[in-house]
């Protein structure tokens, strides 16, 4: 097959994680004889930089013709002090809501081979390891709800507003039951429905796509709760679905579960094939450019991207089994490096994992 795919480095460690992840997709590509066009394209704080904009039209018009987009991380100190709409994670807004990828899939799973990193006890996690799946709504929310900032009476003040219709919660219901069919039948739905009426609604909706899907169990915890639980007894759960907002914050942590940010991909979707491929970490500042970046979760949404843009399972299985075999013969980056381990840094860590991809 011949793929185009816009390539979107961005900033910090950006550019060091999505060369990996980009050698891991060609050599994919060889060993199962599909073409890449990789269109590489500014975003971010170097597009800010280059252009004045942190979204370049050129790069949403490449986005948006493409099969699929891989993007590395936007953002840094540098451009902290910039307006609202100049800054670079405003560019990564944008470009999700202009592909309309409301459908943010995070996956968080323990590597057997990285059961030392998990900060958590190991009668917690167990012999069979964690696999849970954060659903996080993505182009809605308090992300994209009318927001202020003014002079009142001499007084400075701001907001934002959390505001969700029910069309909106509705479909990313419906992207969670499915994903728990394919798993293990259980959603927890998490909001803030003791306080937020934008909560009340939320679980209102969730309720009644609920009854679509009678063989999966539905349960509900307010995210205070939710967040929680999740470092007390993380098995409990399998796909979490929530808010734009709440599944930022619940999925980072649960990377910490995992070992490490670096190992969290994600996958953000839309209602056709075209897809956006990013780890869930940013752009790192403090070890950007220095060989020390686990390229892992990049590597990762590449896998993803071969699994919801392209429908190619057995390629995005070759490089799962591939990270995995590396871990498993003890490679680490600094992030997931204890006692014993081989420690690599980004360049070496994409190497071993492409020789990996071409020897299974
Ligand atoms: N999707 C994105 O582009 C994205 C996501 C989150 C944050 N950001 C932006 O990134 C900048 C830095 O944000 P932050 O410091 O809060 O979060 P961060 O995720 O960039 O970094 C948090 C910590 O995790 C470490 N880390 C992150 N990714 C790593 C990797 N692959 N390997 C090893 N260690 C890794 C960093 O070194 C740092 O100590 C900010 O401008 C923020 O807005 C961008
Ligand atoms: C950088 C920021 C806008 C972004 C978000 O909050 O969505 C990031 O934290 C993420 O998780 O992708
Ligand atoms: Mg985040």
């Amino acid at each position: 097959m011949q793929y185009t795919v816009t390539v979107l480095p961005g900033d910090g460690i950006g550019p060091d994680i999505i060369r990996e992840a980009v050698q891991v997709v060609e050599r994919v590509g060889r060993k199962f004889g599909h073409h890449f066009t990789f269109e590489e394209r500014l975003i971010g704080g170097v597009a800010y930089d280059q252009t004045g904009e942190p979204l370049p039209q050129s790069t949403l018009n490449s986005a948006l013709h493409s099969d699929a987009v891989l993007l590395g991380a936007v953002g840094g100190p540098k451009w902290d002090g910039l307006k609202g709409e100049e800054r670079p994670e405003a560019a990564l807004l944008g470009i999700r809501k202009a592909l309309n990828l409301f459908a943010n899939i995070r996956p968080a799973k323990i590597y057997r081979s990285l059961r030392d990193a998990c900060p958590l006890r190991p009668d917690i996690i167990g012999e069979d390891g964690l696999d849970i799946v954060v659903i996080r709504e993505l182009t809605g929310g308090i992300y994209f709800g009318p927001r202020k900032r003014e002079i009142r009476d001499g007084v400075e003040m701001a907001y934002d507003t959390m505001l969700y219709n029910e069309n909106e919660i509705r479909r990313i219901a419906h992207v969670a039951f499915q994903s728990a069919r394919k798993r293990n039948h259980l959603v927890t739905n998490v909001d803030k429905a003791n306080v937020l009426e934008v909560s009340r609604l939320w679980r209102k909706v969730v309720m009644e796509v609920a009854k679509e899907y009678p063989d999966v169990t539905l349960n509900h915890l307010y995210v205070d709760n939710a967040a929680m639980q999740l470092v007390r007894d993380p098995k409990q759960f399998d796909v979490i679905v929530t808010g734009n907002c709440f599944g930022d914050i619940l999925s980072d942590e649960a990377s910490q579960i995992t070992g490490s940010i670096g190992m969290l991909p994600s996958a953000s979707m839309g209602e056709g094939a075209l897809g956006m491929f990013e780890p869930i970490h940013g752009s790192a500042p403090d070890i950007a450019g220095q060989d020390k970046a686990n390229p892992i979760a990049t590597i990762l949404s590449a896998a993803m991207m071969f699994t919801y843009s392209f429908g190619k399972l057995e390629e995005a299985a070759c490089i799962e089994k591939a990270v995995d075999e590396v871990l498993e013969a003890g490679y680490r980056t600094a992030d997931i490096w204890s006692e014993g381990c081989t420690l690599v840094g980004t360049r070496q860590m994409g190497q071993l994992i492409c020789e990996r991809i071409e020897a299974i």
